[in-house]
């Protein structure tokens, strides 16, 4: 029997309209031809350059794409296809994002009411705390408002808030930056966690060093479409790595004497 993926994005293509002076319209095609494929209990690394369409990759998944795209492709979850109606049921809920930026924290609202969106039930807030401490924030962190976390703290909030009702499928978009190197293994270390809840996870991060370190299949994205998915494993040994871009991301690695030079193609 055939195991039915979580998430399947087959063929996405992303695109544009632009205004070409006032009558002359362009359409801009950013992502093409992309696919991945996600399966329970697993981390997929999106890894790619900036404003190469990772973003815009998990922003089509969750029906969030700028009102100015139009989506092409097809992308299926749990083996039915994933319409803009069925997103917005699950969002937040089956489906979580952990965004890229701290900026989508609720600034005038307290953490633990972020966390469990407003709930006033008993069992929320119960689940409020407990997840806190999962991530290592004590009780009064319920209580803070965002500007008064630190940026790691913030980040496990964010974490903390897409876990909340238990998602089965969870897309971090760049959950590190602004962490030190300790604290971004911590969060991975939570990543982990949350798959082998039987959750899949899409991780999108422009770290190649940390996608070895924690997925279990990394897929190449450049200029907008998937070059090769490789095996985590395999790439920590820069054995089989087809493309060229993908070896040079992988010489650029500090580990591999960082090849700059050859990284720039
Ligand atoms: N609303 C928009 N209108 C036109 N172009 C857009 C819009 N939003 C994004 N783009 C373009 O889509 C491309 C991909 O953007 P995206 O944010 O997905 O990149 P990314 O890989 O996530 O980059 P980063 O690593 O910097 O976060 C960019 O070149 C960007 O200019
Ligand atoms: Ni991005």
């Amino acid at each position: 029997m055939e195991r039915i993926p979580v998430l399947n994005v087959e063929n996405l293509s992303v695109s544009f309209s632009q205004y070409m002076g006032v009558f002359r319209k362009k359409q801009i095609q950013t992502i093409k031809d992309l696919n991945v494929r996600l399966y329970q209990g697993e981390i997929v690394a999106v890894v790619g350059a900036s404003g190469s369409g990772k973003s815009l990759l998990a922003h089509a998944i969750l029906g969030i794409l700028p009102y100015n795209a139009s989506m092409g492709g097809r992308i299926s979850y749990c083996g039915e296809l994933l319409t803009q109606e069925r997103v917005e049921k699950l969002r937040g809920k089956e489906i979580a994002l952990v965004p890229q930026n701290v900026s989508y924290l609720d600034p005038l609202m307290k953490v633990g009411p972020q966390i469990r969106k407003n709930a006033k039930d008993k069992l929320s807030k119960e689940r409020t705390l407990n997840t806190l401490k999962r991530y290592g924030l004590t009780e009064e962190t319920e209580r803070l408002y965002p500007f008064e976390l630190s940026g790691g703290m913030a980040r496990r909030v964010l974490i903390s808030t897409a876990v909340q009702e238990r998602p089965k499928l969870v897309i971090a978009d760049e959950p590190t930056p602004g962490l030190d190197a300790a604290s971004a293994k911590r969060v991975m270390g939570h990543f982990r966690e949350i798959a082998d809840d039987n959750a899949a996870v899409l991780l999108i991060t422009h770290d190649l060093e940390l996608a070895i370190e924690t997925a279990d299949r990394i897929v190449v994205f450049y200029a907008g479409t998937t070059l090769e998915e490789v095996r985590a494993s395999d790439l920590a040994e820069g054995s089989k790595l087809y493309h060229p871009y993908t070896r040079a991301l992988w010489q650029a690695m500090p580990r591999n004497g960082m090849h700059v030079e050859e990284a720039k193609l």
